[in-house]
């Protein structure tokens, strides 16, 4: 598959923890959240294919601000989209069961609640194992909000070839899917090999361009 939407520029733009930090303008934002750890600073980077734009570490739960980034990207005909790749802190840090209005601080509700030009939230999973208890809460919480989620299964290239559509199905089931949001699918992700890049900057270009 050829990618009909480049990333041809990508640049930090600003840090916040409350709704008066937010940077002004008009760009529409798609934002990442997933579990500490579940490998985001290294999709986000990936993505942009831009190393060391969001930092990775094997340390969870370093990244507790919410982070913009400028992407400009082109399209088949040459022209130029531009919009904010928005980093939310990992969830899930503490190892009690959570709903998910625990699992995040009050600023990331805010975020939520407030965030107006909010177009799409990738809510990335690892497809190694089944979905933990706090995925499925911030699943559910996400799609109850009204907000438009785009699953990513990260860290496929950790897995076989052909287990990988049998890994997808298990989260399928467990996030409740086809209940929650029967239009809703699932993106095999690797930041290593590639696999699921073009798909996810096409499923960026659909929402930006809608
Ligand atoms: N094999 C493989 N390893 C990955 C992939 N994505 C991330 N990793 C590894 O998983 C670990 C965590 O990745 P990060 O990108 O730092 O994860 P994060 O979700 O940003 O972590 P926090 O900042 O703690 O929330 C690192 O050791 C990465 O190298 C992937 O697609 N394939």
């Amino acid at each position: 598959m050829t990618a009909s939407f480049t990333i041809i520029n990508a640049s930090y733009v600003a840090t916040a923890v409350n709704a008066n930090q937010y940077p002004a303008g008009e760009l529409a934002e798609i934002a990442f959240i997933g579990r500490s750890n579940v490998g985001k600073s290294s999709l986000i980077n990936s993505l942009c294919r831009r190393n060391g734009l969001a930092r990775t570490s094997g340390t969870p739960g370093k990244t507790q601000t919410i982070n913009y980034f400028r992407l400009a990207g082109k399209l088949a005909d040459d022209s130029r989209l531009e919009f904010m790749l928005v980093d939310l802190p990992g969830y899930g840090y503490a190892k009690r069961a959570q709903t998910a209005r625990s699992t995040w601080s009050k600023f990331i509700e805010e975020y939520w609640l407030k965030s107006s030009r909010l177009k799409l939230v990738c809510q990335l999973i690892d497809l190694r194992h089944p979905p933990m208890e706090s995925d499925m809460n911030v699943y559910r919480w996400l799609i109850e909000h009204g907000l438009e989620v785009q699953v990513v299964a990260t860290k496929a290239d950790k897995i076989s070839k052909s287990r990988i559509r049998q890994h997808i199905q298990v989260i399928y089931k467990d996030i409740d899917m086809s209940n929650l949001n029967p239009a809703g699918s699932i993106l095999a992700y690797s930041a290593v090999s590639g696999l699921g890049r073009d798909e996810l900057l096409d499923v960026i270009r659909n929402i930006l361009l809608k």
